[in-house]
This record gives C-alpha cells, structure tokens and sequence, in this order.
C-alpha cells in the first residue's frame, strides 16, 4: 500500500516484502527514511528516523521481515513492493553458516568457507553482503574475498581483494575498504590469463587462510568467497580450482541448477552444495552497464564521490624512471623453452615492459614488489596510477595518482588491460 503527501510517498510493506528501486537519471536523488517498524538494505539495518539518500545507479531492495512504514522521496526510474523475496531461504542459510561458526568455536577450528556462484546478473554480490552483515550483527569478524576480476566489489576491476569484516555495511556506500589485500590480475575476465588467474587466487586463498588462523575471532567466523559469473568451460574450472585453494565448506549456486549439478559431481562430497533462487528484484546489465560500473569504479578510486571527493594528483615521470613490468610473456612452442621449464610458466613470468604510445589511459597497478625478482603475485598492492599522457619526444609519461609525485623509491609499475579516460572536469 502506497499514500502521497507533501513530503513525499509512504509505502506500508508487510512483513517479508521489499520494497525495489532503481535511479538512471543523473542527478536525480532519493531521500528514504524509515518511520516505522524494522526495514534493512541488504543485510544493514535502516535506523528509524534517519533520511537516506540515493543517487544515480543506485539498484536497491529495502527489506522487511517483521513489517515496516517507509516515507520515500526524489525521481526513480522504477519503484514497486514485492512479496516474492528469496530472503528467508538466505537467512536459513546465515544460521547453517552459523552452526558451522559455534562448532569451529568450540573445538578452535576454521570457521566456514563459503563461495557464492552463479552466472552474471544473478545477485552474489548482493548475497555476499547480506551474508556478512548477518555475521557482524551477530559478533562475527569475517573475511571478505571477492574473486571477480570483471565487476570487483572491493578493489577496482582487474584484480581480487580481501578485506575483514568488522560492522555492517554502510546503506549508502556498503563496506568500509580499509586495509584490503589486494593483488594484481591486469585483466577483466580470468581467460585474459587463466594460468596466472589461477595462481593468484591460490596465493590469495593460503594468505588468507593462514592470516585467518591469527585471529580468533576472524578465524572461526570464516570466508565468504564472491566468485565470477563466467561458469562455462574454463570459468567453471576456475571455480572448482577456487573452491580447492580455499577448501570450500559451503558452495551456494545462485539460479542454475546445471551449475548445481556439475557441482556436486565433481566437488568432495563433504562440501555441501547449496542450490539457491536469485530475487526477482536483481537487475541485469547489459556489457554497455558493465563497461560504465567498472569505469565509475575506477573514476571513484582516483576522484571519490560527492560525500567524500578526492582530489589527485598528476605528474610527469621519465621513461628512465618507470619500472614498468607485465605479467605473462607471449608463449613459446615446447621445443624452444628451457630444459625444465613448460610453456605455462611463461604465463606468470614477470617481464619488462618498453613503453610506447600504447600504455596511453592503461592503468598501472603499483606493487610493493621492490624487484622483478620479488615474488611479485603474492606481494599486495599499493594503489593504482593512470597514463593520461605519453610523450614520446620527451620520452615520458603523465600519471593520474592518489597520491603526489614522487613515485616510492625502487617500487614497481604492473600493466594492466584496464583502461580509463581522465575526462574529469
Ligand atoms: N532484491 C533486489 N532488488 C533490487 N535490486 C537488487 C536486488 N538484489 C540485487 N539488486 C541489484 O542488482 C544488481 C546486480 O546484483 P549483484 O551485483 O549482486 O549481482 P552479481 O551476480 O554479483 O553480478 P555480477 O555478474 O556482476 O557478478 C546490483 O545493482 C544490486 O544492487
């Protein structure tokens, strides 16, 4: 039930309804505030009285399971109540999750590691946040690892992250991404180097694992894993490959049951393989969308949002100066590697890059490697610059960075496939 007033429209949802909105308009702003009973967006609890506000590209889910009055205000694309709502099945989940914690608990074991899988546009993302804002709000620490190099929920794309969970996400900016550990990819799908995407996420899963076990709390509260959505022939590898760097627990596939079902073929039987529905409410991107989200992450690393803009920095460096490197050399036949080595290894072998007119608008991934020789994949990264000129006269380059000129001493520049036009005014 819906009612207009002058401040705005009040929607009346019954318990275990949501209420669905989407902002395309630049621009355009959504004010929502809870005046009744209890409401939550994704997981985080709406504080009563307290006015939210939504901007463009905002796709949102205000969920209720006990009944609530929401007052909302501003020009969305698209608004409607919905009792048809998976979230019961994922809170069943979160208290499977849960058991699993208590019994880690108690014999000071490893908590669970879930992955969420599922092909694009099928909500992970959004179940990895509800799942660890129900953790925190019981008093769980757990860690955060989001595999998906295309749409990163934590870094920008073209790499995989972890971060601690340690208070619920934030309604209108989601987690806090402080101290991440995040290593370099430089591509935006995995079958860019599907070698190298696999030894990056099995460094990333001994890393975690072994850091997790530091803990106590952060090691019995567990992993939640969002994945890729490429599930089809080599991405479906990368997720069995995932699942046994990170010895899965728990697999929940969202909405496809074939993926359901090679799953439980071809995982351990003591993981348990968890078929879940997608929300109705969760909308599709077409690769336009994709393209643009992954821009406007990158646009909000270097310049913030209009709550916290960001003013970087740019700066000229020579090319004598840039140690610039990529990871994966073009490959060899067999015959013409050295005894010993396989044509895989080119994959991850770290190698100069001579700069040219090409690296204009690439991003560069700043390594705490200090040397080619370091073991670069494993090492996290420091932040990101962008090449917003290249001269070859002066034979130099300008980069866009967070941070000002100098670059550190010794570090370490990483290509990446990763573009972005600086046209910020
Ligand atoms: N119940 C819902 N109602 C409305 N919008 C929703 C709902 N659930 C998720 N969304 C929105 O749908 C969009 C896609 O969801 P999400 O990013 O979780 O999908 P995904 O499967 O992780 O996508 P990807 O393929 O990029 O990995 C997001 O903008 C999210 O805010």
């Amino acid at each position: 039930m819906s009612e207009e007033n002058s401040q705005g429209r009040e929607y009346t949802l019954e318990a275990d309804s949501e209420l669905r909105f989407e902002i395309e308009q630049k621009d355009a702003k959504v004010l929502v505030t809870l005046l009744s009973g209890f409401a939550e967006l994704f997981g985080t609890e709406l504080v009563k009285k307290k006015k939210y506000e939504f901007g463009v590209g905002a796709k949102v889910a205000i969920f209720t399971y006990q009944g609530c009055v929401l007052l909302v205000s501003g020009k969305m694309d698209v608004c409607y109540m919905s009792k048809e709502t998976p979230m019961v099945q994922y809170v069943n989940c979160h208290a499977a999750l849960e058991q699993f914690r208590n019994e880690a608990e108690e014999r000071d074991g490893r908590g669970p590691v879930v992955m969420i899988v599922g092909p694009m546009d099928v909500g992970k993302s959004t179940l990895c946040r509800i799942l660890l804002n129900y953790a925190v709000r019981v008093g769980r620490r757990p860690l955060y690892a989001d595999l998906d190099v295309g749409q990163g929920a934590i870094s920008i794309s073209g790499n995989i992250a972890t971060i601690l969970i340690e208070r619920p996400a934030s309604i209108e900016e989601g987690f806090a991404k402080t101290a991440p550990l995040v290593y370099h990819f430089g591509h935006k799908s995995p079958g860019g180097n599907s070698v190298l995407y696999n030894a990056v996420v099995s460094k990333m899963a001994d890393v975690t694992l072994q850091s997790m076990d530091a803990n106590k709390r952060t090691k019995s509260s567990g992993i939640i894993v969002n994945t890729c959505g490429w599930v089809k022939d080599s991405g479906y590898k990368h997720l069995l490959h995932a699942a046994r760097a990170y010895r899965a627990r728990a697999i929940f596939v969202l909405d496809q049951e074939r993926l359901y079902n090679d799953l439980l073929r071809d995982v351990p039987s003591n993981v348990h393989v968890v078929l879940l529905p997608k929300s109705g409410g969760v909308v599709e991107r077409s690769k336009g969308l994709r393209h643009e989200s992954r821009e406007q992450r990158i646009k909000e690393y270097f310049y913030g949002n209009l709550r916290t803009p960001f003013y970087p920095f740019s700066f000229e460096v020579k090319f004598q100066d840039l140690r610039l490197f990529k990871i994966g050399a073009p490959p060899l036949p067999d015959s013409c590697m050295p005894i010993g080595m396989k044509a895989e290894d080119n994959k991850t072998k770290v190698v100069a890059v001579t700069p040219t007119q090409a690296l204009l608008h690439h991003i560069l991934t700043l390594s705490f490697a200090e040397s080619n020789d370091d073991d670069v994949i494993g090492t996290n990264v420091a932040g990101f610059c962008c090449v917003t000129d290249v001269d070859m006269e002066r034979q130099s380059v300008m980069l866009l960075s967070p941070q000002p000129r100098p670059l550190p001493p010794n570090s370490i520049l990483l290509w990446s496939e990763l573009q972005f036009m600086d046209n910020h005014a």
